[in-house]
């Protein structure tokens, strides 16, 4: 048994081998101790190798899948080998080959290695969050980037530079990565965990071809264009879960183009700071997505997630959803009555994943038989509203024309058919003559056995005469042990089975012929609906693209439908979308901390934010805890959820379509990166004075804190100039620098703004309140009291500030030397030119037509030996 194994062990490489015993899957060495660990389950020997006792630990078959669960969570990969022939056709085999029978052992193969992106079970998905994985490839410079969620069969390619992977993997936030082993990037972040796969499959020639052997066509182009990067990577892919399913390929549905810049571009730091889909704990508890989310299934979940996460640019196509929502919030007894049908409705997509890769159970086939079912009546409900928006009337067709399907499953299944396969009475009475009539049988045999029951009782005499069943014995005939002697006599017509200690068993000619009836048509009955199974998952896998399409329609719906409860629930608004790089919005909120006060009874005070070409960057002063970095967020959530067709919590909204949003709020540590507070500062800042463009939304809260005050009030006021006259985009700027105030002398489409707070009876009270104008102070000392900062510290503190603040009026303070200060943009600040540059800009600027012959060779002689210096 070692060898075979070991044998699957190699195999199985760094994956966990689940190894399977009869009821049980067993780990050994180094796996059983991971397993024993993560799952804390005891851990012991069996027999020796090498001289030394083998670690193992199991798990029953049974419940495999909640410890699967556990393990895929906590990082590992599992490989499940299991037993891939009978014990009788092993004895079989033996005997064919000549081998001892006691020698020989059941034939085992790895039949699936499990990873975090290739589940498709029920119980190891999260039904509201999508399960990604992703496969990249590097063609000539360009980043081929495949993602499946293999639960439902959605596969899109798109193609990114180098520079802009991280922000396209923090967009897609997949669940598993699978690299070719010779991939240039590895290195990038998020790449640290990534699987690595054969090189030779990430070919655009084996990808084209894959792609076109899943999908049985001649030609891709009906699909799309797809680059060879592209192709590359789903070439990656497929090959990747052939390995996975062993040969086994899961749904997938035709691939999808994802255009570039197709939406609202966010940089990994952006997503994390906004709290999209995570709260900074790391849970989805707080986050923008938990706060909006009414829908009723979980497939509107994770549509719900996938728009947040990448918010559209295409105005037109924002209108459409916001119409939908628009139509949804205008009927509310409608909007009731359709949340309460999705509610009950089953998860299609994900019962078609698994149906498609082989896993499907009786059960996935009624969901998706009573999931059709609902959405033909949808069909018929929708198609008879009146004024139906555009998008609304797009996604009508796409729920009904499974009239057929759905008779079918109706009338070959029962109304609840069960998880398990193997036990059979799924398949409805009726469907089938020959599975009654088998059934009949075994049901008469059954009428028998009983009348033989009570006619045994009767003849022997023997009231408490019993006929029962077991997996061992099948059926028998108990009585008590004092009644046994009479069914012990030769001529009794009974034969001794077993013997317990109150009860003795018999077999009787009669009772073994009517079980032998049971059990023979039980057999034929349980194949005849093997056989109807695999007919039903054939005509389910041949419409799945129809099915993905329906499944795909109602998470659109149950989005908007949600959207529109979420918006009547806050009185939120419907934004105006333009393409004027403005921002208006009025009484906005920000709709995480709106909750989490409402539920401590507290009142979130609305703020105003107008930005326009002439006064496009707020400068937001005033003190701690008063509300600033809020205000940012809220700002650049409302543009989020504006651009991903949501209704926005304001009392009125009209955005300028925003292209890139940055947003740098709150520190956030990497040091497992390796850089400190400072660093990941200034490399975020870094990012967005070399990405923001004119139609960019900034929001930046306190660049420069992180360093010592000179240092770091001369970066925030570069870089806010630099925002200002450089990149000229809608920005908001928070800071504690009153010193930066005086930009607005020079910067002509720059405000300033605070949070307003007052002293009372020396406590401070914050209004949370956007003021125009500078701020007057910091306040920081109440805050430090408001806190709990012992008495003494605060009073020695006051001093200290006493005196600083008497040196500042005697020197000018900290900016006492910026009046004289040029501009920024009549600074002319160049960066200083290497000496390659330089030479180039010379060339640059010569004028040949303007040289004699004489100076022109002069000059050639000169460039020359500058060239030659150069290069020392
Ligand atoms: N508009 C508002 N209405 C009511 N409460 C608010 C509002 N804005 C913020 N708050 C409350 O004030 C707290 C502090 O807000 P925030 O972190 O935005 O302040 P800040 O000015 O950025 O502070 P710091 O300068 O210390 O970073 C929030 O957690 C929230 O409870």
């Amino acid at each position: 048994m070692m060898e075979q194994y070991l044998a699957l062990k190699a195999e199985a490489g760094a994956s966990l081998l689940f190894y399977r015993m009869g009821d049980f899957f067993e780990l050994f060495f180094d796996d059983a101790r991971t397993a024993s660990q993560v799952l804390d389950i005891a851990l012991t020997t069996r027999g020796e190798h090498a001289g030394e006792p083998v670690p193992m630990c199991g798990v029953p078959v049974h419940s495999a899948e909640g410890y699967l669960a556990r393990l895929i969570k906590a990082g590992c990969k599992v490989a499940i080998a299991e037993q891939v022939e009978t014990p009788e056709e092993a004895k079989a085999r033996a005997k064919r080959e000549g081998t001892p029978s006691s020698k020989v052992l059941v034939k085992r193969d790895i039949v699936r290695f499990v990873t975090a992106g290739t589940l498709t079970e029920e119980a190891l998905l999260e039904p509201r969050r999508a399960n990604l994985l992703a496969a990249l490839a590097e063609v000539r410079g360009a980043i081929g980037l495949a993602s499946c969620d293999i639960s439902t069969g959605t596969m899109v390619l798109e193609e990114c530079a180098p520079e802009t992977l991280g922000a396209e993997l923090a967009r897609l936030a997949p669940s598993e990565i699978v690299i070719p082993e010779d991939f240039a990037f590895a290195h990038e972040p998020g790449l640290e965990e990534a699987a690595l796969h054969p090189a030779r499959d990430f070919s655009s020639e084996a990808g084209g071809e894959r792609l076109r052997k899943v999908h049985e066509v001649k030609t891709l182009d009906g699909f799309g264009d797809f680059s060879r990067a592209m192709l590359a990577a789903a070439g990656g892919l497929i090959a990747y879960l052939d390995h996975a399913g062993r040969g086994r390929l899961p749904l997938l549905l035709p691939p999808v183009r994802r255009a570039g810049n197709a939406g609202l571009a966010m940089d990994e730091a952006t997503r994390t700071s906004l709290e999209i889909l995570a709260s900074s704990t790391g849970g989805r508890s707080g986050s923008l997505a938990a706060s909006l989310d009414r829908c009723s299934t979980g497939a509107g979940s994770r549509l719900l997630a996938e728009d947040l996460s990448a918010p559209l640019l295409d105005r037109q196509e924002i209108e459409a959803r916001l119409a939908l929502v628009q139509f949804w919030l205008d009927r509310p007894i409608e909007r009731a009555r359709l949340r309460d049908g999705m509610r009950s409705l089953p998860d299609i997509g994900r019962a078609l994943g698994r149906i498609a890769a082989g896993r499907g159970s009786p059960r996935d086939l009624g969901q998706v038989r009573d999931g059709l079912a609902e959405a033909t009546r949808l069909h018929e409900w929708l198609a008879a509203q009146a004024d139906r928006p555009a998008l609304l009337a797009r996604l009508l067709p796409e729920l009904g024309g499974h009239g057929a399907l759905v008779d079918l499953l109706a009338r070959a299944l029962v109304a609840s058919p069960p998880t398990e396969r193997g036990n059979g009475g799924y398949i409805a009475g009726g469907y089938d003559a020959s599975l009654d009539e088998l059934r009949e049988v075994s049901g008469n045999a059954r009428k028998a056995i009983a009348a033989m029951e009570a006619r045994y009782r009767e003849e022997t005499g023997t009231p408490s005469l019993k006929i029962r069943h077991n997996g061992v014995l099948g059926y028998f005939i108990e009585v008590p042990a004092r009644h046994a002697d009479r069914f012990m006599a030769a001529d009794s017509g009974f034969t001794h089975r077993q013997t317990m200690k109150d009860a003795v068993r018999f077999n009787s000619l009669a009772l073994h012929e009517e079980a032998s009836r049971i059990s023979e048509a039980g057999g034929r009955a349980l194949a005849a609906e093997d056989a109807h199974f695999e007919e039903l998952v054939g005509e389910v896998c041949a419409a799945r693209e129809g099915i993905a399409r329906t499944a795909a329609a109602l998470a659109r719906l149950d989005v908007a439908a949600g959207n529109a409860e979420r918006a009547a629930e806050g009185e939120w608004c419907r934004p105006e979308i333009d393409e004027d790089p403005a921002l208006d919005i009025r009484a906005g909120r920000h709709p995480v901390v709106e909750a989490a006060l409402a539920k401590a009874g507290e009142r979130f005070v609305a703020n105003d934010c107008s930005l326009a070409s002439q006064d496009r960057l707020w400068l937001i002063g005033g003190p701690n805890m008063g509300g600033k970095s809020t205000f940012l967020r809220q700002n650049a959530l409302i543009v989020l959820m504006a651009q991903a067709g949501c209704f926005v919590p304001a009392s009125s909204a009209r955005i300028g379509l925003v292209d890139r949003l940055f947003s740098r709020v709150g520190a956030s540590d990497n040091l497992a990166r390796g850089r400190s507070t400072f660093m990941v500062e200034m490399v975020e800042t870094a990012a967005i004075l070399a990405q923001a463009g004119p139609r960019s939304f900034v929001i930046l809260d306190e660049v420069g804190r992180g360093t010592s005050t000179y240092d770091g009030l001369a970066l925030a006021w570069a870089v806010v100039e630099a925002v200002h006259s450089r990149i000229g985009c809608r920005c908001l700027f928070a800071t504690h620098y009153h010193e930066l105030s005086r930009l607005a002398e020079s910067c002509p489409a720059l405000s300033l703004h605070h949070v307003r707070a007052r002293e009372w009876k020396g406590d401070l009270v914050l209004l949370h309140e956007l003021a125009e104008g500078p701020a007057d102070r910091s306040y920081g000392l109440a805050v430090a009291k408001l806190a709990g900062v012992p008495k003494e510290v605060v009073a020695r503190a006051s001093q200290v500030l006493a005196k600083l603040e008497q040196a500042r009026t005697e020197t000018g303070g900290l900016a006492a030397g910026l009046g004289e200060l040029p501009l920024f943009a009549a600074a002319s600040v160049q960066p200083e030119l290497g000496p390659q540059e330089a030479l180039v800009e010379r060339l640059r600027e010569m004028d040949i037509d303007a040289l004699s012959p004489r100076e022109a060779l002069d000059m050639l002689y000169e460039l020359k030996r500058e060239a030659a210096n150069t290069k020392a």
